[in-house]
């Protein structure tokens, strides 16, 4: 990892607790709560970082300490070289020139136009108006509205308010750009557009973008790594397409079932099975392990035919990742052999049949990633454990120990 532009160390945030929602939350003093609790975190220069979590988790009082919007209880954070504890609001003014940060509202001022709006900052900063002319039109460029500069806030669309948004958290040239939630508000072609202008910021700007989001989608398309937080947390870290295609915890697989659909439910294998009078089995496809071609391969070899019946390849961090739900047609002893194969390069599910459907090793709740049980560590292959299909438990909706999922 190259040097790091954004440190925490042992990062704690307390607030003092008002209210019953906060009552739910760890107190670490009487009456506090901790919405940071202890984060240590490097984000390298240069980089795409997603902190995600669901609501609560502290991911905003996280950024809000980088830009001394708060400041740490304990712990330190270092930002540019420059530690901000115990800074003035005088030393800090530099360092929060270094950050730009866009917000899920836009935060736009609504009594000036878009040029207006980027121009602003150029303003308090003190440039003259021939300076901030040219940085502006430049700015407006940059993020493709260069057409809707004399347009007001309220003239624009979601996806227009946010461009300008970022047009003006750049226009000081700043090293890192924060973004709470800034695609929140937005439908997901146009989130689709400003994830892809962000991923411009980066890439052509050089600059540190870190991305806060309760949405997979956002982490899976731009970012490079990624913190998961629970509870002021961070409970996983690292490389996106490490974290997401082998998650460990609970609150990670559910980010990696919203985006990747690829899994049938419980309801849809009993779909499956009715339909398909094979053996369903749901085969893992990434980088690491099988590719779909080497899944067809070892099928071709066994003489079994595989049909695909569900799922899904998508990219997380720009890789392959998915899942491919198969049924597979040939003898008993061709089958078998044709799992054994499939287990050797990738991981695989092996949901039987409508005859002898087998329930795979989550009891009780459905693990939609494949790599074992809410809290558990994943075996050795990454497999899917699977045990026969409980005594008295009938096919189509008996006791069968699943738990129904999102019937999709
Ligand atoms: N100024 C404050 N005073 C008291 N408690 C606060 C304050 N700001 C945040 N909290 C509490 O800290 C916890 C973390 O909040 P935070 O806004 O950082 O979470 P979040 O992950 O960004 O969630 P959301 O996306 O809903 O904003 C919450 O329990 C919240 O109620």
């Amino acid at each position: 990892m190259s040097e790091p532009i954004i440190s925490f160390r042992d990062a704690v945030k307390e607030f003092p607790a008002r209210g019953p929602r906060r009552r739910r939350h760890r107190p670490q003093r009487a009456g506090a709560v901790r919405a940071v609790d202890g984060v240590t975190l490097d984000i390298a220069a240069g980089e795409v970082f997603g902190v995600i979590g669901y609501s609560g988790a502290g991911k905003s009082t996280l950024v809000r300490l980088v830009n001394a919007l708060e400041t740490t209880t304990a712990g330190s954070v270092v930002v540019d070289g420059t530690d901000l504890s115990g800074l003035s609001e005088a030393r800090l003014r530099p360092v929060r020139a270094g950050i730009g940060m866009i917000f899920q509202q836009f935060n736009l001022l609504r009594s000036r136009t878009a040029a207006g709006n980027v121009a602003y900052p150029l303003e308090v900063a003190g440039w003259s108006k021939a300076d901030r002319d040219a940085r502006v039109a430049e700015l407006l460029e940059f993020v493709g509205i260069a057409d809707k500069a004399d347009s007001y806030p309220s003239a624009l669309s979601g996806g227009q308010k946010q461009r300008v948004g970022i047009a003006r958290a750049l226009a000081t040239n700043p090293r890192i750009l924060l973004a709470d939630e800034a695609t929140s508000a937005l439908d997901p072609e146009t989130t689709a557009d400003v994830l892809a202008l962000l991923q411009r910021v980066n890439r052509e700007l050089g600059i540190t973008v870190v991305v806060i989001t309760h949405e997979m989608e956002v982490v899976r398309s731009i970012c490079h790594r990624v913190a998961v937080m629970e509870r002021g947390r961070v409970v996983e870290l690292g490389d996106a397409y490490q974290v997401f295609s082998a998650p460990q915890q609970a609150v990670t697989r559910r980010f990696v079932a919203s985006a990747l659909r690829d899994r049938p439910s419980p309801a849809v294998l009993r779909r499956l099975r009715g339909r398909h009078p094979g053996r369903i089995v749901t085969v893992r496809i990434d980088e690491v392990s099988g590719s779909s071609a080497q899944v067809m391969e070892v099928l071709a070899d066994r003489g079994v035919h595989g049909t695909i019946v569900y799922g899904g390849i998508t990219e997380v961090a720009e890789r392959p990742y998915g899942s491919l739900t198969l049924e597979l047609v040939g003898s008993d002893t061709e089958v078998s052999a044709a799992l054994a194969g499939l287990h050797a390069v990738t991981a695989v599910v092996d949901h039987g049949t409508a005859a002898a459907p087998l329930e795979d090793q989550s009891d009780g709740r459905r693990d939609t990633t494949g790599v074992g049980h809410d809290g558990g560590t994943p075996s050795a292959s990454g497999d899917l454990r699977v045990r026969p299909h409980r005594p008295g438990g009938g096919p189509f909706g008996g006791p069968t120990g699943l738990v129904e999922g999102n019937d999709r």
